[in-house]
């Protein structure tokens, strides 16, 4: 049945050239960017298509799923549009024209993890980030940055920090170029516009000379600070292009029938307009882990009862939490048994650092031969683990435990050069160990078993670091039926009678999921980050937070894994409303918050407002 449009959205169908768009969680933008881009196919010559750029591949399947749902789309203005991240958008100009800046053809992708070892030797000689001063980091920065564009210009390897700024370049020192790239893409449809960092906006500004460009947004949503968004870039997009504005705000068309579009309004102003909300249901547990998992499992058991009851088969549920920490925890629970719930089939959006990092440690205990040299490559990506694991979040006890595993191995090797064994309570000694029992291992040359074998070996194994990544790379889901990985495995040991570029294969694997665009949209329940929530839509969420630990006087000793930061009232500002408003908006039907009873979320207090001064 197709969409009865608002006033807003077919103001903004009648009007041609630079477009803003502006609107709240639901309000329709990306539907009303969709109904545009297919009523502006028509002008397009052959090899032209509408460019749709967004930030994350989730968005971008849901965006194509919105495509094949608009019913009044054909066929062929459904084929013109092409949808794309920034990323691998930016990294295909780069695979083009990235000679132009003095780098070789062939490029590859530098990884994050092998990003962090091209640059260890600088940032081994500072101290943690959070204790350096600003003139430090700023020095840290450029020495890392120089040494990458140092990796990229002779090895031709390009990290993933390089792919925007490069390309601005790139735009603004050839007019050809734009020509070139804004010949092809005459529109360009720019998703939550107010997200966008210094580099992306030079590349929209040096596209949009040629191009026609609609930017949606809802400056309320913007929730990237930390990656360089700047809060005046809907104010710099008007400056330059003067688009004609629209703003859709007071539309929700999402959770239509319930008050949850209204609610987030109110959570962003501090200020309650309701005592209850149409669609938000508040409940509470008892603060501690087990009747905080059965208040949550309870609640997610009863809402897939819902979903299921209504019989459309496509329902999705989403589990949002305010830490990696916790998606982790509330997975782990998930796939158990509690009591007398059952497990909970379901998907968790962990972040792959650790993931990746332990496959690639796999991967080259599945390589063979080499002798010392391959031992000590297999040291090397082990203390990557360690030093990467926690990706963005890196612990200095994860940074200490690369450098013992470092030093013991070092030790080994002088030691051995002089006859002499190493210590035997050294942590070296169990690793090599398990390193020794799995290069004995005989593999049999389906990938599935073999991986898992040494997966195995590594869990079981006397050596409890290597236990650790065995366990932690269980769920690489890359070596699933019919994937690349896996495909790209059999072919190498078909070819060679080996797996003589495993490392080689995982790391290309890694690179190519990232840029894949196929990525599904969410079915059944997803269990997930309230920070990757950004973009999704679900037909119920559940908000689900941490709680107090306290001292038997009552006194709060911590306060972890909370929506607003120890859930004190002075970290209740912008920020934590803007990222709880979008947690709360991206249900259809029902968003339910599950918060400590003895210390509710500071967002969720009547009072808050006078306290805020909002
Ligand atoms: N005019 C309309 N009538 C009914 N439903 C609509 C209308 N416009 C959009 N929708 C539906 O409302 C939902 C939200 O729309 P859309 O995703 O376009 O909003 P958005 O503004 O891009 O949201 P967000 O910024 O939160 O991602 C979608 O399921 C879409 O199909």
């Amino acid at each position: 049945m197709p969409l009865e449009l608002s006033q807003g959205q077919k103001d903004v169908l009648a009007a041609d050239g630079d477009l803003l768009v502006k609107g709240g969680p639901g309000s329709g933008k990306t539907t009303v960017s969709i109904l545009k881009a297919a009523q502006l196919t028509k002008g397009l010559r052959p090899t032209q298509r509408i460019l749709f750029l967004s930030f994350a591949r989730a968005t971008v399947a849901r965006v194509m799923e919105a495509i094949v749902e608009e019913e009044t789309l054909t066929v062929d203005e459904r084929g013109l549009i092409a949808v794309d991240t920034y990323h691998s958008f930016f990294w295909s100009m780069l695979k083009t024209h990235g000679y132009l800046t003095g780098w070789p053809r062939k490029l590859t992708v530098l990884t994050p993890p092998s990003e962090a070892a091209a640059v260890s030797h600088i940032t081994s000689q500072y101290k943690a980030i959070s204790r350096l001063t600003e003139a430090e980091r700023v020095e840290r920065k450029g020495r890392i940055n120089e040494q990458l564009q140092r990796v990229a210009r002779e090895q031709g390897q390009v990290c993933f920090d390089l792919f925007a700024p490069t390309v601005a370049g790139l735009l603004e020192s050839s007019a050809k170029l734009r020509r070139l790239v804004t010949g092809k893409y005459p529109v360009i449809i720019l998703d939550e516009f107010q997200d966008t960092n210094a580099d992306q906006w030079r590349v929209v500004k040096a596209l949009g000379e040629f191009s026609t460009l609609i930017a949606l947004a809802d400056p309320e949503q913007r929730i990237f600070d930390f990656i360089g968004a700047d809060p005046k870039r809907l104010d710099h997009f008007v400056e330059t292009f003067a688009p004609k504005q629209f703003d859709l705000a007071g539309d929700n068309h999402r959770s239509k029938g319930t008050e949850i579009a209204l609610f987030g309004n109110d959570i962003l102003r501090g200020k309650f307009s309701k005592g209850a909300y149409v669609g938000v249901v508040f409940d509470t547990f008892a603060s501690a882990e087990m009747p905080s998992i059965i208040k949550l499992k309870g609640t997610v058991l009863a809402a897939r009862g819902r979903l299921v009851a209504e019989g459309n088969q496509g329902w999705s549920m989403a589990v949002l939490v305010p830490t990696k920490r916790l998606t982790r925890l509330v997975s782990d629970h998930f796939r158990v048994s509690t009591g007398q719930l059952p497990a909970i089939f379901h998907d968790a959006a962990i972040d792959m650092d650790a993931a990746i990092l332990g496959a690639e440690v796999i991967a080259s205990l599945l390589q063979r031969g080499g002798g010392e040299a391959h031992r000590t490559e297999f040291i090397g990506l082990v203390s990557d683990y360690f030093r990467g694991k926690n990706g963005d979040e890196a612990t200095a006890s994860g940074i200490n435990e690369a450098a013992a595993i470092a030093k013991s191995y070092s030790t080994l090797i002088e030691r051995a050069a002089e006859g002499k064994p190493v210590p035997k309570n050294s942590i070296i000694v169990p690793m090599i160990t398990v390193y020794n029992e799995c290069q004995g291992l005989p593999l049999t040359g389906d990938p599935d078993a073999d991986w898992t074998a040494v997966r195995q070996l590594m869990e079981q194994g006397a050596c409890k670091r290597l236990a650790e990544i065995g366990a932690e790379t269980r769920n690489v889901r890359l070596l699933g039926r019919g994937t690349q990985l896996r495909q790209s495995l059999s072919q190498d040991w078909r070819n060679l009678g080996g797996y003589r570029n495993a490392l080689a294969i995982v790391r290309g694997a890694f690179v190519q999921e990232h840029f894949s665009n196929r990525s599904k949209p969410e079915r059944g329940i997803s269990v997930m980050n309230m920070h990757k929530a950004k973009g999704k839509q679900f037909d119920e969420v559940i908000i689900f937070e941490g709680f107090p630990r306290r001292k038997h006087n009552g006194e709060i000793v911590s306060n972890p894994n909370r929506i607003v930061r120890g859930n004190s009232r002075e970290n209740a500002g912008s920020d934590a409303r803007q990222n709880f408003r979008v947690s709360v908006t991206r249900a259809k039907k029902r968003t339910t918050i599950l918060t400590p009873k003895d210390d509710v979320c500071v967002l969720l207090l009547s009072d808050i407002e006078s306290e805020q001064g909002a």
